[in-house]
């Protein structure tokens, strides 16, 4: 149920096969309906899950690895609908979501259940208890971005970041691409300061995310298909390109929740 995924120096990148980079970056099974899998990332002690209710709900288990009585006990946790409408429970109150749609679950909250979506889940260590909260497209600052001549025309829109949803240090949003748009993040960056975790979906089952990562002077690519995710440590950029438009869930956490510090990479320093 639980998959530990240890840190990588990015000096072990370039003797890596392409399987041994999906295997340590990818997360390619998040979503099998009936389940729910968990991805335990040390890059932060991130951990990134997909819940996807077959019919009846699941609940949210404690993996042995948290060594704690409930999976809420010392973390925070950041859901997002990314299929049909449905509900996230949370110690008997409902919160009804639909495709897109986010709910914050706070540190304390001891019984969380899914039922329809399925749901993507990203959960950061947490030392103080916020109020749970869930929020809309419309209700997380839509800030268009790039423009249709670069192929990057795309709506940010922030959940949970120092001005929107209260937390810990989880920050999270969704970006959606315009029709003819294919790129995100570029120019692209790295944070040294924070590990981001992609979430690609909305991609049809033909069709693909080519996604950069790496040092920027030294890139690799991952080829990612529909509802799959990609952990990018602090090191390393995180960016990409669609045979078509998409969505992506982006999460961080780390040292703080400043969305702009950010070390910005000029294309020609890209290799
Ligand atoms: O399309 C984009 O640009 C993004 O969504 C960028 C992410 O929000 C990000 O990388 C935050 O650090
Ligand atoms: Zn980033």
């Amino acid at each position: 149920m639980v998959e530990v995924r240890y840190a990588t120096a990015p000096d072990q990148v370039p003797g890596m096969t392409t399987d041994r980079l999906r295997s340590r970056f990818l997360a390619e099974d998040l979503f099998v309906p009936g389940e729910i899998r968990l991805v335990y990332s040390h890059e932060d002690r991130i951990v990134i899950g997909g819940a996807a209710p077959g019919g009846a709900p699941l609940d949210l288990p404690c993996p042995d690895e948290f060594r704690a009585e409930y999976f809420l006990e010392r973390r925070e946790l950041g859901v997002v609908n990314l299929g049909e409408p449905g509900a996230v429970t949370v110690d008997g109150e409902e919160y009804a979501l639909g495709n897109k749609e986010c709910v914050y679950v706070g540190m304390g909250s001891r019984a969380v259940s899914f039922s329809g979506g399925p749901f993507y889940l990203v959960s950061t260590p947490a030392h103080a208890g916020h109020p749970t909260v869930s929020a809309g497209l419309a209700d997380a600052e839509p800030v268009r971005l790039g423009s249709q001549e670069g192929s990057n025309d795309r709506t940010i829109h922030k959940y949970i970041h120092a001005k929107g949803i209260q937390s810990c240090q989880l920050v999270l949003g969704v970006t959606v691409l315009a029709p003819g748009s294919m790129w995100n993040t570029m120019p692209c960056h790295t944070h040294e300061r924070r590990t981001e975790v992609y979430l690609y979906f909305d991609v049809p089952q033909d069709d693909r995310v080519v996604h950069l990562m790496g040092r920027p002077d030294e890139t690799r690519n991952l080829i990612i298909a529909d509802r799959q995710a990609v952990i990018s440590p602090p090191w390393s950029v995180h960016c990409g390109f669609g045979t078509r438009n998409y969505a992506f869930v982006w999460a961080m956490g780390g040292e703080n929740q400043a969305y702009e510090d950010i070390e910005q990479v000029a294309i020609g320093e890209m290799r």
